[in-house]
């Protein structure tokens, strides 16, 4: 199946095109991760490369998101050099009826959440796939823990009534190590009745820096869908 006819793909694309279209010349742009943002990455390239998009400044959520920008001409920047970011655009992994979310499927949570939440404007870009009536159905909640504290924090995840399990490297052996050196448990929950209380739960574990529930952050989320063989944007 070529690239074009693979209808993920598609919804991917478009979805990200349509985010990327909303930056605004001289704005300072949150860069997120993940297949879906990559083609939001490349689509602000392209504006870039054609002079519709000026004085932009990007601030990667990882090293993906950083190695994109500067193949597709963004120029960067840190939060240390910046007093604001005007507009997030970033991925996620499941997304609720209240648009909260899960994310961290790339295991970069920790930056995204710092980057998407001080955001004037956090845009959420999915494939119709992601949407879900309860977050946890489908995703297991990541945690990132610093290392040394993995088991003491499985046994406490345990204790709150999640199953944990360490997220393996793929083509890498032993386990993925976070762009920040830690490591990732990822935690399936029978139900997930209280986003926002849990998400405050798993992060005062000692050892925890941060999970992947995004609860109250998001202010616009782009669906990418494919309707009669063609892409259509719906917003959420
Ligand atoms: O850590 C990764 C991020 O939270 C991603 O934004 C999320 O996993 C969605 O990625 P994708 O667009 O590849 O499904």
């Amino acid at each position: 199946m070529s690239a074009e006819q693979d209808p993920v793909k598609l919804m991917k694309q478009e979805v990200g095109r349509a985010a990327a279209a909303r930056v605004q010349s001289g704005t300072i742009v949150g860069l997120g991760t993940g297949s879906t943002t990559a083609y939001a990455i490349e689509f602000l390239g392209d504006r870039i490369k054609k002079g519709e998009l000026k004085d932009i400044k990007g601030i990667p959520t990882s090293f993906q998101a950083s190695v994109l920008a500067k193949q597709y001409g963004i120029p960067l920047t840190t939060l240390d050099e910046v007093d604001r970011i005007d507009i997030a655009i970033d991925g996620a992994d499941e997304v609720d009826p209240q648009h909260n979310l899960i994310k961290g499927g790339g295991a970069a949570h920790t930056r995204e959440k710092i980057v998407d939440a001080l955001a004037e404007q956090f845009i959420v870009v999915v494939d119709s796939s992601k949407i879900v009536d309860r977050l946890g159905s489908t995703f297991p909640v990541p945690v990132e823990v610093i290392p040394l504290a993995m088991t003491p924090v499985m046994r406490a995840i345990e204790k709150l009534g999640g199953k944990p399990e360490l997220r393996m490297g793929v083509k890498k052996a032993g386990p993925v190590i976070t762009d920040q050196g830690n490591m990732v448990i990822d935690v399936k929950f029978d139900s997930i009745d209280n986003p926002g209380e849990l998400e405050k739960t798993l992060n005062n574990i000692p050892g925890v820096l941060e999970n992947g529930l995004f609860v109250g952050v998001t202010d616009l989320v782009l669906v990418g869908e494919v309707v009669d063989g063609k892409p259509v944007i719906r917003e959420l």
